[in-house]
């Protein structure tokens, strides 16, 4: 496990300009896995003990915390974030919280799966982020009511103990848990502030309902697919190109520098399983002077398989969904698309169904993490 920083303490009181000029930060390696609790997957923050100075919701908005030193309300400075009240002990001679008391949120994950880090982010929270934080997992199937997930009869697991954090300060935490968890708690001890919440990791369907939907997007995120790599992620995360439905804008998608040289862009994915892939839609809704020229789509089976080009380098048209038959069936557990020159694609969708030692193994990895 990689290590990396821990942060602790106060940040300084805001002193004008940039607020996030003394934010603290760090590279953490588990944020090349997708962000399961990502609103466009469906993730949303379901219930909390106490949202009295800023709203629950708030931790999953995808853009980045703000800060206006000006803005307050009737309950006092308005946060971008979910912010708690302070917490009292019972009496003059004890006004402390004590060490049990503790703030909650319960979040949904967007599409269930086995964590492999979250960020706490504490962004503008500079004397009031929590003292320490925690968070825990369970796997409830089917749509539980935050009673039902608080009941007696809900197993939590530990994916981060109870970690003291700093303030103003993205704090992340590598998890080894293997195991699919559907829900998360994320606890504030005592109480206080936090801005945003990133639950990296991999998402393991419920293979009982890709059998029952049959032909599906093998490669989608919420189906089970991931980016493993890709040449150039200077504007736009690959992943986009698997995320649900059609993108709203440019950056929905994925976008590539202008190159320079003679070469080309591309993506490399593994699917939900081996699949036998029937047709396949490049849609390069919202790039028009910026479209990939050219697309290709290839397709290896097995790590070590040797990659065969299931569609040729073909014209694409700006802002425009193209669809492809493809004249046979291809069969595999990964693909890749080419463009050309550079530019981007907003989604790549591949249809088809899992093979039978596809859906054999996508049961067993699913049985294998709890199930
Ligand atoms: N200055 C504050 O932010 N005070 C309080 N918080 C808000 N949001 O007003 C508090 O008690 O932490």
């Amino acid at each position: 496990m990689t290590a990396i920083p821990g942060f602790t303490g106060d940040a300084n009181p805001y002193g004008g300009g940039d607020p996030y000029a003394d934010y603290r930060t760090a590279d953490f390696p588990f944020t090349q896995y997708a962000n399961l609790a990502d609103r466009r997957l469906g993730a949303g923050v379901i219930a909390a003990n106490d949202e009295f100075f800023a709203q629950r919701e708030n931790l999953l908005v995808p853009e980045r915390a703000e800060f206006d030193p000006e803005h307050f309300g009737h309950k006092g400075k308005i946060m971008d974030g979910w912010e708690t009240r302070r917490r009292r002990g019972a009496s003059a001679e004890h006004p402390w919280p004590t060490a049990e008391d503790h703030d909650w949120a319960l979040v949904r994950l967007g599409a269930p799966g086995v964590v492999r880090g979250i960020v706490v982010d504490t962004a503008h929270f500079r004397g009031n982020y929590p003292q320490a934080v925690s968070v825990e997992g369970t796997c409830v199937p089917g749509s539980p009511s935050p009673e039902e997930l608080l009941g007696d009869d809900v197993k939590w697991t530990t994916l981060v103990p109870r970690t003291p954090v700093g303030g103003h300060a993205a704090n992340g935490f590598p998890v080894a848990v293997e195991q699919r968890f559907t829900h998360l708690r994320v606890n504030q001890h005592p109480d206080g502030g936090i801005a945003r919440l990133r639950v990296h990791g991999e998402v393991v369907p419920d293979p009982v309902w890709l059998d029952v939907l049959g032909t599906f997007d093998v490669v989608a995120l919420e189906n089970g697919g991931q980016v493993e790599d890709a040449s150039d992620l200077f504007y736009s995360p690959a992943t986009n190109t698997i995320q649900p439905g059609r993108s709203r804008k440019m950056d929905d998608g994925w976008e590539t520098r202008r190159r320079r040289d003679r070469g080309h862009d591309w993506i490399r994915y593994r699917l939900a399983a081996q699949s036998r892939i029937r047709a396949l839609e490049i849609d390069t809704a919202y790039l028009k002077g910026n479209s990939a020229g050219w697309a290709s789509v290839s397709v290896r089976d097995g790590e070590d398989g040797e990659w065969r080009e299931v569609l040729p380098r073909t014209r694409l048209q700006p802002d425009t969904n193209h669809r492809f038959v493809l004249p046979a069936p291809a069969v595999g557990t990964h693909a890749r698309v080419d463009i050309f020159p550079d530019g981007g694609i907003s989604r790549l969708r591949l249809f088809g169904s899992l093979t039978e030692d596809g859906a054999r193994r996508l049961a067993a990895r699913h049985q294998e993490l709890g199930g």
